[in-house]
């Protein structure tokens, strides 16, 4: 067998961690597959006291998280900090520029910094992967990069993070409390440093804009991103959802079309018949739509130390194996750079939840708004008395241009009839 792939480490929380129990519980059937060991020569965290469960005296300790860049005798560098800039770019940037294969599972860097680390990796002629970035242990950016290579992909999306699908899917199946359950997702190592990243819509749209990148030839636009997530949602939408057949479910959405590439992160109400509807706890589930395979749905674990972990270590097989390829399934050169896609012509149906005063002329005013923006109302729900005596009214749409729909909802802002913002959410074909 040949000589081994020398990997420094950096980090050592939930993914870290996860990549050393991997490695050393699987040790044999990975270096027969990879046709080489894969051995950790050196790791770096923040504290090097914490009790980790795992034995690092075999490893180098290096103080300096950045400085592994240049460790002795490593082949690559997996850096497991996080954060979009500081110590993880650092280390990203001078890993590349002193010749070094890098892994990462730093979706918000990749999302800001992806094409510059590409151009970087394909200049020095070294591996730059990602695939637990995207979709935590489903093999997605492979499945696109690789198996779904020959197809012209039309659309991609999906449930792109196990935080906010284990909230929904525990407040939905339990009705429990939106703040109960993040904490329980938190404590599984789910949520990011910063769980706002994850309920706010902004680690989806990381992963959404590299998918988007891979799927569609186009240069990485996180800035493109149209994005709410599930902070203002309800136990009572949940439940609005299901009495009309649908489960709510945070999606990712890209779509290329003839006007540009059209990128959003939003809470949808999803058909109890599709796929999608069953997905439940922090699994991730993609689809993607190619001219020649058809539809593809990748679905798994989208987070945790375990199935991340797998991600990192196919990353790292690969690069034992001598197989790697453009980052971003095709040469930086070829990616272009697509317009924002304006999303006032798309078409659709809607869920709009209104919280109003418990008053004469409320409804008349809301159903106004809606005729004068065009919109007709498919449904409408009134439940009396919620918490503070405000009323919930609930109104699914026919199909409607989205731009009418925005024109309504602002003819109702200031309202005085209004308890706190409508929420709006799409209604998946
Ligand atoms: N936890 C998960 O399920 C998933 C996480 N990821 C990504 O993997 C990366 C790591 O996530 P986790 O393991 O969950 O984080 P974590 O918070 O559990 O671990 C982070 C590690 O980085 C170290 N670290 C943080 N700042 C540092 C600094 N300035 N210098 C040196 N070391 C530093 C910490 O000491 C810790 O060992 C992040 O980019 C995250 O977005 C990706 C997919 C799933
Ligand atoms: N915080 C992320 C972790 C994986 O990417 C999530 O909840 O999906």
């Amino acid at each position: 067998m040949s000589e081994p792939l020398r990997v420094a480490l950096a980090g050592l929380g939930t993914v870290g961690g996860g990549v050393i129990r991997l490695l050393d519980a699987n040790r044999e059937l990975i270096a027969r597959r990879a046709g080489r060991a894969i051995e950790v020569v050196a790791v770096s965290a923040r504290d090097r006291g914490k009790d980790r469960g795992v034995d690092l005296s075999r490893f180098a300790w290096v103080d300096d998280t950045t400085a592994l860049a240049k460790q002795p005798g490593a082949d690559v560098v997996v850096e497991l900090i996080g954060g979009s800039d500081g110590p993880a770019l650092t280390l990203a940037r001078s890993t590349l520029g002193a010749g070094r294969s890098f892994v990462t599972a730093n979706k918000a860097m990749i999302a800001h910094h992806g094409l510059e680390l590409a151009r970087a990796a394909e200049g020095a002629g070294v591996a730059l992967k990602f695939e637990a970035a995207v979709a935590g242990g489903i093999p997605v950016i492979k499945g696109l990069r690789e198996g779904a290579a020959a197809n012209e992909i039309a659309r991609v999306y999906g449930i792109l993070n196990g935080t906010c699908n284990f909230i929904l899917s525990n407040m939905e199946s339990e009705g429990r409390d939106f703040a109960e359950v993040l904490a329980e997702a938190q404590a599984l190592g789910f949520a990011e440093s910063d769980p706002s990243f994850d309920i706010d819509g902004v680690d989806a749209a990381h992963k959404l804009s590299i998918l988007a990148a891979v799927a569609f030839g186009t240069q990485p636009a996180f800035d493109d991103v149209a994005i709410s997530g599930i902070r203002h949602l309800l136990g009572a939408d949940i439940a609005e959802a299901a009495a009309l057949g649908y489960r709510v479910r945070l999606l990712g959405l890209a779509e290329a079309g003839a006007d540009g590439l059209f990128q959003r992160v939003h809470p949808h109400l999803v058909p109890i018949d599709h796929p999608l509807a069953h997905v439940t706890g922090s699994l991730n589930a993609v689809v993607a739509e190619g001219n020649f395979v058809g539809r593809l749905l990748f679905q798994g674990a989208g987070a945790g130390d375990g199935p991340t972990a797998s991600a990192v270590v196919a990353d790292l097989i690969d690069i034992a194996r001598g197989e790697f390829g453009p980052p971003f399934a095709m040469p930086v050169v070829s990616l272009t750079a697509a317009p924002k896609a304006d999303s006032g012509e798309r078409r659709g149906r809607a869920y709009l939840r209104f919280t109003v005063a418990d008053r004469v002329g409320v409804l008349a005013e809301i159903a106004a708004a809606m005729r004068d923006a065009g919109v007709s109302i498919e449904s409408l729900i009134q439940r009396g008395a919620i918490a503070d005596g405000s009323v919930l009214v609930a109104i699914v749409t026919h199909e409607s241009p989205e731009r009418s729909i925005a024109q309504a909802l602002e003819k109702l802002r200031g309202s005085q009839s209004l308890v706190g913002q409508p929420m709006w959410m799409h209604i998946l074909d």
